[in-house]
This record gives C-alpha cells, sequence and structure tokens, in this order.
C-alpha cells in the first residue's frame, strides 16, 4: 500500500462577527491506496476531499486518526511523507509573469534534484510543453496551465502524485488528453491518488476509489465492483402515478425507487426482465410516457448509498 490512513478526521472553526462556527469537514475516513493504482476520491462540492488530500500531503494536521504514507507516518514523519509526493492544487499555481520552464527549474531546485535543468527538460517532454517552455505562464491556454501544474509536482519523480481536480474547468478535449497523460503516469509506476466530482472521470480513469459524502466514505471499491454491487441494469419509467407503480413492480426487481418524476427499477437483467415490468404496468392499468434502459452509473452507486444524486448536487457531469 502507498497510502494507508485510518478514522482521519478533521473540524474546522472560523470566528467571525456571527460568532464562531464549526465545519466537521472529515468526519473518520479510512483508505487504502495500491502502489501503482489510480485512486480517485469522488464526492459533491465540500464533501471533504481537499481537506482529505491536504492531511494526506502534510499540509494540514489531522485532529485524529493515523496514516502512513509512501512508508512513512503521516504525524510521526512528516518530512518523510514530503520528500515521497508531488501535490497539485486545485487553483494549479502556474505564475502568470514567469515561463514554464524558470517554474519548473526552480522547483526541482527546492526539491534538491541534482540536475535540474535536466529534470525540467524531462518532464517538459513528458507533458508536451517544449515548445511553450519559454513563454510567460500568462500566455497560456487553461489545459496547457493544468500540464505545467502536473510538470511541477512531478519533477523531482515522486512515487506518489496527490491531484486536487485535475480537470475542473477544462474543455472536453482538454480533459481526455489530461486523462491520457495521466494514464501514462501510471504507466510509469507512479501512483495517483485524485479528487473529482465527475462520474465520468472517476469511471473512465480510476482503479478504485473511494465515494465521500459529508465527510465520510460511503462506498469503495472498482469502478465495475460499485455498480455492480448496485444492481446490473437500471429501467427509468416516466408515469403518474409513481408510488402505485412502485409497489406494482417492486416484486420483479431488486429495489425501486422514485426519483423526482420517475420511478427507477434496479434489474439483474433488465433486458429479459423489461417485459414482464411493462405486462404488469398493464396489468395495474398504469399508463406509461416514457420509458428507457441503462446500465448503473457510478451516480446510481451515490444514490443508493446516500439517498440523493450526485448529479442533483450539481457538481457532476
Ligand atoms: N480552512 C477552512 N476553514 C473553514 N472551513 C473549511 C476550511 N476548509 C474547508 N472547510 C469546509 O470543510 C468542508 C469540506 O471542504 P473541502 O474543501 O474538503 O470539500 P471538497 O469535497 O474538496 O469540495 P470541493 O469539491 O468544493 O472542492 C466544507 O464545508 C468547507 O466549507
Amino acid at each position: 500500500m502507498i497510502i494507508q490512513a485510518t478514522d482521519l478526521k478533521k473540524t474546522f472553526t472560523t470566528k467571525s462577527r456571527k460568532g464562531v462556527q464549526t465545519v466537521e469537514a472529515v468526519k473518520g475516513v479510512d483508505l487504502a491506496v495500491k502502489k501503482g493504482e489510480i485512486f480517485g476520491v469522488l464526492g459533491p462540492n465540500g464533501a471533504g476531499k481537499t481537506t482529505t488530500i491536504r492531511m494526506l500531503a502534510t499540509l494540514i494536521v489531522p485532529d485524529s486518526g493515523q496514516a502512513v504514507v509512501a512508508g512513512h507516518d503521516l504525524l510521526k514523519d512528516p518530512a518523510g511523507v514530503r520528500r515521497n509526493l508531488g501535490y497539485v492544487s486545485q487553483a494549479g499555481g502556474v505564475e502568470e509573469g514567469n515561463s514554464p520552464r524558470a517554474q519548473i527549474v526552480f522547483a526541482a531546485k527546492i526539491y534538491g534534484v541534482a540536475d535540474p535543468a535536466r529534470a525540467a527538460e524531462d518532464v517538459l517532454r513528458r507533458f508536451d510543453l517544449l515548445e511553450l517552455a519559454d513563454r510567460p505562464g500568462r500566455t497560456l491556454s487553461g489545459g496547457q496551465k493544468r500540464r505545467v501544474a502536473i510538470a511541477l509536482g512531478l519533477v523531482h519523480a515522486p512515487p506518489l502524485l496527490f491531484l486536487d481536480e485535475p480537470t475542473t474547468g477544462l474543455d472536453p478535449q482538454n480533459r481526455a488528453n489530461l486523462w491520457d497523460r495521466i494514464r501514462e503516469l501510471r504507466e510509469m509506476g507512479t501512483s495517483v491518488l485524485l479528487s473529482t466530482h465527475y462520474l465520468d472521470e472517476a469511471d473512465a480513469l480510476c482503479d478504485r476509489l473511494a465515494i465521500v459524502d459529508h465527510g465520510v466514505v460511503v462506498a469503495e471499491g472498482t469502478p465495475s465492483d460499485l455498480k455492480r454491487e448496485v444492481s446490473g441494469d437500471v429501467v427509468t419509467l416516466r408515469l403518474d402515478e409513481l408510488d402505485r407503480a412502485a409497489e406494482a413492480l417492486g416484486p420483479l426487481a431488486r429495489a425501486t425507487r422514485v426519483d423526482e418524476d420517475v420511478l427507477r427499477v434496479y434489474l439483474d437483467d433488465g433486458e429479459h426482465t423489461l417485459p414482464a415490468l411493462l405486462k404488469r404496468l398493464e396489468e395495474e392499468r398504469l399508463e406509461l410516457r416514457s420509458v428507457a434502459l441503462d446500465r448503473s452509473t457510478l451516480d446510481d452507486v451515490f444514490l443508493a448509498k446516500t439517498g440523493r444524486s450526485l448529479r442533483d448536487t450539481g457538481a457532476a457531469a
């Protein structure tokens, strides 16, 4: 394991004119990240993703809990942890007036890399940044800035890289491009822990993930295991009498759920059970407006574990 964390907790206290406010940002998180995998922390805004990553990256001290990160104890040997990780924040930290090359060489010097110029050249090449390496940061596009930010976090070749919402704000093409770069890191043996609120990103990129909500892990596993656990297929029905339909179809399904104006019916084998569902609705004289059959998604997992849809939080793609 490159990360083994147990019961991490963090409460923030802020003082304002309204008095003292406390926020339990992380309420007891366990995480086990294997060497060489891309591990995702998926959750809506405010779930505690950044706080968890910042604790594991030694940037804030947990109130309680324990962790071993890259072979070093988080609390007893934070310097040992720090030497072995790269951290790329949400904001990305690219200087406007400085060239990517100058910034990366500077970072390499801070990390004590033996040949900073060469290390910078290597990482610039790897991230396809050589052509723009000597332009001021302010002239780069959003996608290029993200690549520079990641290159900055990698110049000392750490075995573990933390990426906090790496593709937020990027267009689909730049997101796909960055996913490929992150996969290349895995191929070179780097372990990656990233946070995201994009369902498709968690599904396509992560080997395993933890779904977090309100500061706790509500589910953990590979994307396909998580989806299988919830159910194979989902039939979404639009009709007027949702509750009566749910009652009628219950015996044929693994689970049913009324989700605003639709009824979602979870089935092991949707293709073969759908005709029976439709027959049952007809027997009950329940008139359908529309029906759709889909494989279950990570949003169905989130819904099953938290009672609400990640899409509804306004955070998901
Ligand atoms: N320094 C701080 N002081 C006070 N409250 C904080 C601080 N940092 C985070 N919080 C609060 O802790 C909770 C968790 O925040 P966190 O940034 O970890 O969530 P997140 O899952 O990363 O969200 P997002 O996707 O929006 O980045 C939020 O309610 C946030 O307002």
